[in-house]
């Protein structure tokens, strides 16, 4: 079944209400909210060139939800929760917040964005693109049922978001400078695999970017909070922002609604409210990334008139060689390229990821010759350690004998003897050396 077909009205499909019956449109009233916000995507809709599909898309009612696990988080207009549904398979279900309810036209905009994130995310098939697996039964129509959570998006369940991500390497690079200081050589492995690491990351990144802009759609929205992890491959989320090109011309400036995203990220031009295109979602490519690389933060503790200035009318970017991780020099002329201020010198994301892929392979190959070389070593190590065992077992040390020299001294008579069976022992080769040199005292 379509996003869209026609409203109906029926009794609570997801059976006990989950919220006080104050929090539901009465039956009229939700039936027109349903109507408008039905016409609203009819418009958006029909200027899609995008072809969802719905195979695969399961029609998902309450009663299919045997358990909400908890909240996974929440945007400016949706929460996000884990649910398990009764075939046992778990979902982040996605719907519109409850406090939208009092805020008729706010719900309505966000209700227009949600089932164009729907629409959108069904048109896309891109290993790097979350997967939509589902969504309210009826469609559009479920609005009628008068809940904010009647409309919900059915989606893959990310392990962790490029944010969180982010913060643990931080924690991870803290806690290892000690490591460090044990086994320099181990640690540089360990970061030159991070290295590798990070680079897949950016490919990735820049590589579902690519997809959606071919397709002619912008994202707007690129940071690491909308940016997550399926195990360790990369999945692009929150298509709210996200809006179709008026023409399918990646290299075009369009009108658009301007400022929007997240200033640390957003391109000059958007941020200046100037015609832009798909190299707006370069320049927060970079930005991304440079958080990625550096794990700091761009433009940190700025305000928004720092930014106006410093940012959009004079050019300035951010530190790659003064920060927590400095971004080596082959990587540093990337961003540079990609968050010029000119967008029409900004590169294609296909040109970003052939560079990637090159900087990959040296990557690959530094960290295997880094590989080879600490085997190297180990096996040197091991092999002395096993020579030092074998000495040791051919000719086992000898303990030392204790002697008290003015013991000794006031003896002569000990020291006699020990004169006599001089070359006996190693015990006694101590001794006379001792007597030799106590000689001197007398
Ligand atoms: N599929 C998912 N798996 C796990 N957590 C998720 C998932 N989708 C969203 N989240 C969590 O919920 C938060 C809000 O989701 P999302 O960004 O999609 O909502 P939004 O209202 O569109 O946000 P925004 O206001 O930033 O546009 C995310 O930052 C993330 O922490």
């Amino acid at each position: 079944m379509a996003l869209l077909q026609k409203p109906l009205i029926h009794c609570d499909p997801f059976g006990e209400p989950s919220e006080p019956c104050i929090q539901q449109w009465p039956a009229h009233l939700a039936k027109d909210v349903a109507d408008i916000i039905h016409k609203d995507v009819v418009d958006t809709l029909s200027q899609s060139r995008l072809t969802p599909t719905t195979d695969g898309i399961q029609l998902v009612q309450r009663q299919d939800i045997a358990r909400v696990e908890r909240v996974l988080g929440s945007g400016a207009f949706s929460q996000v929760s884990s649910v398990i549904t009764r075939d046992g398979r778990r979902y982040a279900c996605k719907h519109l917040q409850q406090r939208l309810m009092d805020q008729p036209n706010d719900f309505r905009t966000a209700a227009v964005e949600l089932v164009y994130e729907a629409h959108m995310l069904s048109s896309f098939d891109h290993p790097n693109i979350l997967k939509i697996r589902g969504w309210a039964h009826n469609g559009v129509a479920s609005f009628a049922e008068g809940w904010n959570d009647s409309f919900f998006l059915m989606l893959d369940v990310l392990d962790e978001t490029l944010d969180m991500r982010i913060e643990r390497w931080y924690r991870e690079q803290q806690d290892g400078m000690w490591a460090m200081m044990a086994s320099p050589s181990s640690a540089a492995q360990q970061m030159e695999a991070r290295h590798l690491e990070k680079l897949r990351i950016m490919n990735e990144l820049a590589s579902a970017l690519d997809y959606i802009h071919q397709r002619g759609v912008i994202f707007r929205d690129a940071k690491p909070q909308n940016i997550g992890f399926l195990g360790d491959r990369v999945q692009l989320f929150d298509f709210g922002l996200s809006r179709e090109l008026p023409l399918l011309d990646t290299s075009a400036q369009f009108e658009m609604s301007g400022k929007v995203g997240t200033l640390r990220y957003m391109a000059p031009e958007v941020a200046t409210n100037k015609p832009y295109g798909v190299s707006a979602d370069v320049y927060s490519w970079a930005m991304v990334s440079y958080e990625i690389l550096s794990l700091v933060k761009p433009f940190d503790g700025w305000t928004r008139e720092m930014h106006a200035s410093f940012v959009c009318l004079q050019g300035q970017r951010p530190d790659m060689v003064h920060c927590n991780q400095p971004i080596p020099v082959e990587v540093q002329v990337l961003l540079e390229h990609s968050w010029n201020t000119t967008p029409s010198m900004r590169p294609q994301l296909s040109q970003i990821m052939n560079q990637l892929d090159y900087l990959m392979a040296c990557q690959v190959q530094k960290v295997q010759d880094q590989q080879i070389q600490m085997n190297i070593a180990r096996q040197l190590e091991s092999e002395i350690q096993q020579q030092q065992q074998l000495v040791h077992t051919l000719a086992p040390p000898q303990p030392l004998i204790h002697i008290d020299l003015n013991s000794y001294i006031a003896r002569p008579a000990l020291r006699k003897l020990a004169r006599k069976n001089s070359f006996d022992s190693i015990e006694t080769i101590e001794t006379t050396t001792l007597s030799i040199e106590s000689e001197d005292f007398y």
